[in-house]
């Protein structure tokens, strides 16, 4: 396990993680939903798995597979080796007793694999559109990947992001000029932004961990919706116990 979730030991409540910028983020709170907080308590063993599907999309040499590599297998490979339409990784969590996986699907930037990749951007919890911070002209390109990815999911079905990748590559003083047009791309695709490095491991592992709570609370708030009876009982704010913590670990 490479990382868990601390806990506020006066108000035994789990902190949730937090966002890169905040000046484009997709939620501000500190916190777990109190109503899901309760019924991770409630139902530890008892909830069958959980899992988001992910879909990673952006121009061909960005870093996709690179970051998703860096953050299930902890790797960086210096050659490239371009993805032949789609591939896919499962990370495995647990929070706070209830299992919980992310199915990460890498697709193709080569426009000759365009086709096959976009038959898997549908049910998409989680969009995560990449650009490279050391070529701008693939920051001009996220809002079209993007547009295609919304396309094949209902509206406001999916949590998006825009992650500038290869801040290795960049001095601050560029990295932050390019994050100023990333920042407001990201606010006109309602995204959150984040800029990570895969060859470094800078953010990886923070990025990932926002994208599984925001993803882990939404599937929770929709399950929740379904099951009305036990949306009644766990509304009783009595039943939230001080101290306990609700962890996120990675196996
Ligand atoms: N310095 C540096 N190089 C990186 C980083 N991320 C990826 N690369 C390199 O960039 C190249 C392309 O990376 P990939 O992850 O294969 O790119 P991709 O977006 O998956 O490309 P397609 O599969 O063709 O769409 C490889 O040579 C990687 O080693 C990074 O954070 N820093
Ligand atoms: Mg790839």
């Amino acid at each position: 396990c490479f990382f868990s979730w601390s806990k506020d030991p006066f108000k035994g409540v789990s902190i949730f993680f937090h966002w890169y910028t905040p000046e484009a983020c997709l939620q501000f709170k500190e916190h777990f939903h109190a109503q899901v907080r309760t019924a991770c308590q409630q139902s530890t063993g008892t909830v069958g798995l959980k899992i988001s599907k992910v879909v990673v999309v952006g121009d061909l040499y960005v870093g996709k597979t690179s970051l998703i590599n860096r953050f299930c297998k902890d790797n960086f490979d210096r050659d490239y080796k371009a993805t032949i339409g789609v591939d896919f990784e499962i990370e495995r969590f647990e929070i706070s007793g209830i299992p919980y996986n992310l199915q990460i699907w890498d697709t193709a930037g080569q426009e000759k694999f365009k086709c096959i990749a976009s038959a898997y951007y549908r049910g998409a919890e989680v969009i995560i559109t990449v650009f490279d911070l050391a070529d701008i002209q693939t920051l001009d390109h996220t809002k079209q990947w993007l547009e295609d990815a919304l396309r094949e999911n209902e509206p406001d079905s999916s949590f998006i992001f825009l992650v500038g990748t290869k801040k290795d590559l960049v001095s601050d003083a560029v990295c932050e000029r390019t994050e100023l047009d990333a920042i407001r791309f990201a606010n006109e695709m309602q995204a959150e932004y984040w800029s990570v490095s895969a060859k470094t491991g800078e953010n990886v592992k923070e990025f990932f961990s926002r994208v599984a709570a925001l993803a882990f609370e939404q599937s929770m708030i929709k399950e929740l919706e379904k099951t009305a009876g036990r949306m009644a009982q766990i509304g009783t704010g009595s039943l939230i116990k001080r101290n306990t913590q609700v962890s996120l670990s990675c196996c």
